[in-house]
């Protein structure tokens, strides 16, 4: 489902103001970043039917309605991660389907300095994996298993690939992999196991 310009725009006003109460910590300098930001929104919702943004987001999502806190162009705490599909070329390896997404994470995602909070990773890796586990045909599957290793630091500011992909399916089981790379090195490496809900994945004639 496509989001409006009017609230793509208020959403990405709204990240410009989380980014300014994290970054500015002289009260004079935050109020005049507030006043122009509260302006700004002001301004857009005189007339929510005329707002045009610049580059919109495209939904190349699997899910109909994303509302998540990773991808979703409407909540402003998703960093958003526009999640792309590609088949892996011969370089790489051998014609996998791979769900990936470049993203620059500003200072609210920080956790240590100048590297971006654990926790981000893994909700990044988490959506990446969970959008690749549901590859045309399967069912809906939720998260059962998440293990990540952190090689190194993901920086903050400049852009980094999240990838996942599926490594084997058994039944109502899918075994997800992926990565996180900046500058074509490996910060953090996923595994994870998606489930289907039995009446998710039951045989039309078996269902109740
Ligand atoms: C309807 C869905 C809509 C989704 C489409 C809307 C999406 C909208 C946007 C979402 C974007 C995505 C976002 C990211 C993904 C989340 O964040 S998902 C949210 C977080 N995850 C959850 O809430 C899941 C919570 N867990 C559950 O609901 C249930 O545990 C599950 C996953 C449905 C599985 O339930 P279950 O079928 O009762 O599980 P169970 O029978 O114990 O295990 C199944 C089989 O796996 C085996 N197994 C279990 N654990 C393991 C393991 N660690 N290793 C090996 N085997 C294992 C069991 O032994 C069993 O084997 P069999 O006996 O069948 O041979």
């Amino acid at each position: 489902m496509s989001v409006s310009p009017f609230a793509e725009h208020t959403t990405r006003l709204t990240r410009s103001l989380i980014n300014a109460l994290v970054s500015e910590h002289d009260d004079a300098a935050l109020a005049s970043r507030v006043r122009e930001i509260a302006a700004d929104l002001s301004a857009a919702a005189e007339d929510p039917s005329v707002v045009e943004i610049r580059d919109p987001m495209r939904p190349r999502s699997r899910f109909r309605l994303d509302l998540t806190p990773a991808s979703s162009a409407r909540n402003p705490i998703a960093p958003p991660l526009e999640i792309r599909h590609r088949v892996r070329g011969a370089a790489e390896d051998d014609g996998t389907a791979e769900s990936y997404a470049d993203v620059v994470l500003p200072l609210q995602y920080q956790g240590p300095p100048g590297r971006v909070h654990g926790g981000i990773v893994a909700l990044m890796l988490d959506q990446v994996l969970g959008d690749a586990a549901h590859a045309s045909g399967l069912p809906p599957a939720f998260t059962r298993e998440l293990t990540l290793t952190y090689d190194a630091g993901t920086p903050l500011n400049s852009t980094v690939r999240v990838s996942g992909r599926i490594s084997r399916i058994e039944g109502r089981k899918r075994f997800m992999e992926g990565e996180i790379t900046a500058d074509g090195v490996v910060t953090a490496r996923a595994r994870g196991l998606w489930i289907s809900p039995r009446e998710q994945s039951a045989p039309a004639s078996s269902r109740s």
